[in-house]
């Protein structure tokens, strides 16, 4: 058991903080090795390029439906680093913020490759204080990351008052009373009340989601993917919930993905703050990687929903190519619009 390498879930609904989180815990003075498998929702990597840290290595799992080729992406990934063990003290997997993390916690219960060499030490979940209570009427995958966190970290208290904060608390309790909760700015936690908890509880999850540990037969699926339409589950998925929580792939959301060259700042900075302002409610997340015209360093913004975030970072490798990459998550996306007004900010 004592040898079996610690795994720490990150989840939280989209731009809740988890890369935020994860920066801070690998830059941190730690001594320890950790491997960092990020998982993304939109077809163009830029969280795996966000995330900081020298001496750790990054694996990206598959877009997809986590239930079925994430899963073994994610099986696939764990059973390589095995092979290299002794290199590495423990794992985080960070999930993309629309995943239900069902599918990945049970990943370390039902795969027995996997479950003979590690553990799962916590789920951890990163809430947004600003946007959480909107999200747990919309996207029961919230709700879910709330329901299976062992720790919760309720992020940007900045953002609210502290009437707001009372109530977000309230409704996190609500469903989840036995988390360890930290209200935090910018995911401002001590690395040890992420890492080493020794938390997860499958007593607790047993209670709330009965079939847990059951693996499907391989063809039936009943999980509800919140709408009438069926979903095609790839081959390889063998997933199936019974009773407890329902779970739900959103399939309204899309992302739209740009590539692009230089950027002139003169039109892309007036053009992000029009778009995030109209169309704000519906764009969820937007964030980029982009090559200023005449910049040395790389700018990169964030954005959820009309809240947008920017400066410029690291300097552009002599070996990278100067090309400005965007990624906009949300429902209803116009997404040649986007397109357009993007490409139409080429330097
Ligand atoms: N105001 C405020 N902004 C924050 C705080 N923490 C993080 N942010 C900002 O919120 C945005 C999203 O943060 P990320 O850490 O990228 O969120 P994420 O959960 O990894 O996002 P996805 O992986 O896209 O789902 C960034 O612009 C952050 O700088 C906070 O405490 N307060």
């Amino acid at each position: 058991m004592s040898d079996k390498i610690p795994v720490t879930v990150l989840t939280g609904y989209l731009g809740a903080g988890k890369t935020t989180l994860l920066n801070r815990i690998l830059t941190e003075q730690h001594g320890k090795k950790y491997a960092v498998i990020v998982n993304e929702f939109g077809e163009i990597g830029i969280d795996n390029d966000l995330v900081v840290g020298a001496d750790e290595e990054v694996f990206e799992m598959n877009n997809g439906c986590i239930c079925c080729t994430v899963r073994g992406d994610l099986i696939r990934i764990i059973e390589g680093l095995m092979k290299r063990r002794g290199k590495f003290d423990a794992i985080i997997v960070e999930t993309t913020g629309l995943a239900d993390p069902a599918p990945v916690a049970q990943t370390f219960f039902v795969d027995q490759d996997v479950s003979d060499k590690a553990r799962l030490d916590a789920v951890v979940t990163v809430a947004d204080a600003k946007w959480l209570t909107e999200r747990l009427k919309d996207a029961p995958e919230a709700k879910n990351q709330i329901a299976f966190a062992d720790v919760i970290i309720l992020n940007k208290t900045d953002l609210v008052s502290a009437e707001e904060l009372a109530e977000v608390e309230a409704r996190i309790r609500a469903i989840n009373p036995y988390a360890v909760l930290h209200k935090t700015q910018r995911a401002a936690v001590p690395l040890d009340a992420v890492l080493g908890r020794n938390a997860f509880d499958l007593d607790r999850i047993l209670e709330i989601e009965p079939a847990f540990l059951e693996e499907g037969d391989g063809h039936h699926h009943d999980h509800d993917h919140g709408h009438a339409h069926d979903h095609e589950c790839g081959p390889g998925c063998d997933h199936d919930h019974g009773g407890g929580l329902k779970h739900y792939h959103d399939e309204h959301m899309q992302s739209v993905s740009i590539k692009l060259g230089e950027v002139d700042p003169e039109k892309f900075m007036p053009w992000i703050n029009d778009l995030t302002q109209r169309e704000g409610p519906k764009i969820l997340r937007s964030k980029g990687i982009l090559a200023f015209k005449n910049e040395p360093k790389r700018f990169v913004f964030q954005g959820v929903h009309m809240i947008l975030d920017g400066d410029l970072q690291r300097d552009w490798k002599a070996n990278e190519e100067r090309q400005s990459r965007l990624v906009f998550i949300g429902r209803d996306l116009d997404g040649d619009m986007i397109r357009a007004g993007a490409l139409a900010c080429a330097a």
